[in-house]
């Protein structure tokens, strides 16, 4: 059984089709990669996966549990937690209390206060900032923070929305590097949507290409990155989608 099965799903906003038929599997302990030109329907699939978006056909499940049709504190309930797309950290509460926002869901209340050190031992600028606003962090300080939360649930399964998304490389560089040194701590599979197949083969994993709401490929990061490459050199910057 796969850690996660998305079952010829589909997702309509209004008349406005997002995502069609899409069938994928990640297995347990996996870091797979989304990748897409604009509206290629990535956001959708978390949103759908993680409840927050309806699905108007097809099935999800993780671990063998569906998801389809449970509101999304009951998947997050379940081990699934989503870091969004722009962070959505709450500016005017401490670092810490950001934290701490999502653990109510939790049952194993002992572990909370080892789980915010672990924390702070896996991005040191947080735990020196623990009592600083989240408004006041840089950008590469909040996407650490909204990873940082997404781990606080104790989740199996990780999704993040363009972690990169306005950040200086360097800093992209260190937040990927802790996200897969927690990751294989942990144990967690872990679902990123990333734009560039470059970065994805640097960081190393699978990658399923989106595009009209369609899978349109399945496999290494570092073929894609190569296709990219090799399309770049043959007609330039204007064909690229998802080299950086
Ligand atoms: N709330 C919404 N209402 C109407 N249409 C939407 C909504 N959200 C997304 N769409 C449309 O659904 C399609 C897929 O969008 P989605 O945001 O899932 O793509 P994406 O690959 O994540 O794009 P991006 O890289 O720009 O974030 C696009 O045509 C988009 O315009």
């Amino acid at each position: 059984m796969s850690k996660l099965g998305v079952f010829d799903v589909s997702v309509r906003y209004g008349k406005v089709p997002a995502l069609n038929d899409v069938s994928l599997h990640v297995e347990e302990g996996e870091r797979v990669f989304i990748s897409g030109p604009n509206g290629a329907g990535k956001s959708s699939l978390l949103g759908a996966i993680s409840g927050a978006v309806s699905t108007s056909h097809g099935r999800i499940e993780m671990d063998g549990d569906i998801l389809s049709g449970r509101p999304p504190e009951a998947i997050a309930r379940l081990g699934l937690s989503m870091v969004p797309e722009g962070r959505e950290i709450f500016g005017a509460l401490t670092v810490e209390e950001n934290l701490r926002v999502g653990v109510g869901i939790r049952r194993d209340k002992q572990a909370i206060e080892s789980d915010i050190s672990d924390i702070y031992d896996a991005f040191s600028i947080l735990g020196e900032r623990r009592h600083a606003n989240a408004g006041a962090l840089s950008g590469g300080q909040q996407q650490m923070l909204a990873i940082g939360r997404g781990l606080m649930t104790n989740p199996k399964l990780m999704m993040v929305d363009e972690p990169s998304l306005g950040l200086a490389p360097n800093i992209v560089d260190q937040v990927y590097e802790t996200l897969v040194a927690l990751q294989e701590e942990r144990g967690l599979t872990l679902l990123i949507v990333e734009q560039s197949s470059a970065r994805a083969a640097r960081v190393g994993g699978r990658m399923i290409l989106l595009r009209g709401g369609a899978v349109v490929g399945d496999g290494d990061a570092a073929e894609f990155a190569q296709q990219d490459l090799l399309k770049e050199a043959y007609f330039g910057g204007s064909q690229k989608e998802t080299a950086q």
